[in-house]
């Protein structure tokens, strides 16, 4: 007998190992999105990222579909077979169109069921975004509210990095050129308005829950930039009362009401683009129903 393992041994043993491990790793992140801790779209985005993650990398793509709740391997294959993904692939494996048509089936998926970690509320002027906002920010601490940056002046009462970040123009033109908005728009034909990225980036990175409040031409910025977003509009219970919180409000001149309403008209018949559609009746249901968008099944 020898007295230590021949070297072929040794390796079998060490690979058997790694495999085990490497099983049990890849079982832990199956486990992460069973559970809704991770979406499968932030497994496969972790997979394709320069990061060290052998796990996901080599998590094979039945398995990612077949972790998420409802779907089983006859669905799982008849969506492989539809995206063109081959039925050994892992998703470290996948094609660049691999990869954007999982991507986008994930996202797709995910916005119908009216889950994800970064919600988008807007709506026509004066309908109760704001409050609706405000809300959120005081009784839901957990979701992380977007601050934007503006040109316009602070009002009374606001607070430079906490209702906005309050730039001038070469200040904004310099976040465009830098490409720090992660979206930005002229609203009501004044100011621009644009959502900085980075902070966007690290909560959703850490897996943290983001609300942006933005307006319509916005939303669709940010729908084709992060399409697994879910995009919500608010709506008034009626028209009249509409005009009334704008009128009841008394924070613009008539002619500038005016103007408004008539953005309102437009703004409103394009909530059919929106995934939800929340009625802002009563403050704190409204913003019940944003926030358990976060959690939807
Ligand atoms: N559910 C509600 N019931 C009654 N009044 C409301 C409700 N929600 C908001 N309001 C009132 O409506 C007015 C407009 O609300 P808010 O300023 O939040 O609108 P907004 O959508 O943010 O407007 P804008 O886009 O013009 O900034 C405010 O006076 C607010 O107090
Ligand atoms: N496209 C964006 N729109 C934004 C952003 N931040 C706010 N807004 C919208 O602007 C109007 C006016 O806001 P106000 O505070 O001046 O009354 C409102 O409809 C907001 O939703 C943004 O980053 N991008």
């Amino acid at each position: 007998m020898p007295a230590h393992r021949n070297p072929p041994e040794v390796d079998r043993v060490a690979a058997a190992r790694a495999a085990v491990a490497a099983r049990r790793a890849r079982a832990a992140v199956k486990a992460q999105v069973a559970s809704g801790e991770r979406s499968a779209l932030e497994v496969a985005r972790a997979a394709w990222s320069d990061d060290d993650l052998p796990a996901e990398k080599s998590l094979r793509v039945r398995d990612l579909l077949t972790s998420i709740s409802g779907i089983g391997p006859a669905r799982a294959e008849a969506v492989m077979g539809e995206l063109r993904i081959a039925p050994s692939k892992r998703l470290g494996g996948l094609g660049t169109r691999q990869r954007s048509a999982l991507a986008d089936w994930l996202a797709a998926r995910g916005r119908k069921r009216g889950a994800s970690k970064l919600v988008v509320l807007a709506g026509p002027t004066a309908v109760g975004k704001g409050t609706v906002s405000a809300y959120i920010r005081e009784q839901y601490p957990d979701v992380n509210l977007s601050v934007s940056a503006t040109t316009r002046k602070p009002r009374p009462g606001e607070v430079d990095g906490v209702h906005y970040y309050f730039v001038d123009d070469d200040e904004f033109d310099r976040m465009i050129r830098d490409r720090e908005l992660l979206e930005w728009a002229v609203v009501h034909n004044s100011y621009r308005y644009g959502t900085p990225r980075p902070p966007i980036d690290r909560a959703l990175d850490a897996g943290d829950k983001v609300m942006l409040e933005i307006d319509l031409q916005g939303a669709r910025q940010v729908r084709d930039a992060m399409p697994e977003a879910v995009l919500v509009f608010l709506l008034p219970p009626t028209w009249e009362e509409l005009v009334r919180r704008l009128i009841g409000r008394g924070t613009e001149s008539a002619e500038e009401q005016a103007r408004r309403l008539e953005t309102a008209k437009v703004e409103l018949a394009a909530q059919d683009e929106f995934d939800v559609r929340i009625v802002n009746s009563h403050v704190g249901t409204a913003a019940r129903e944003v926030v358990d968008l976060f959690t939807a099944p």
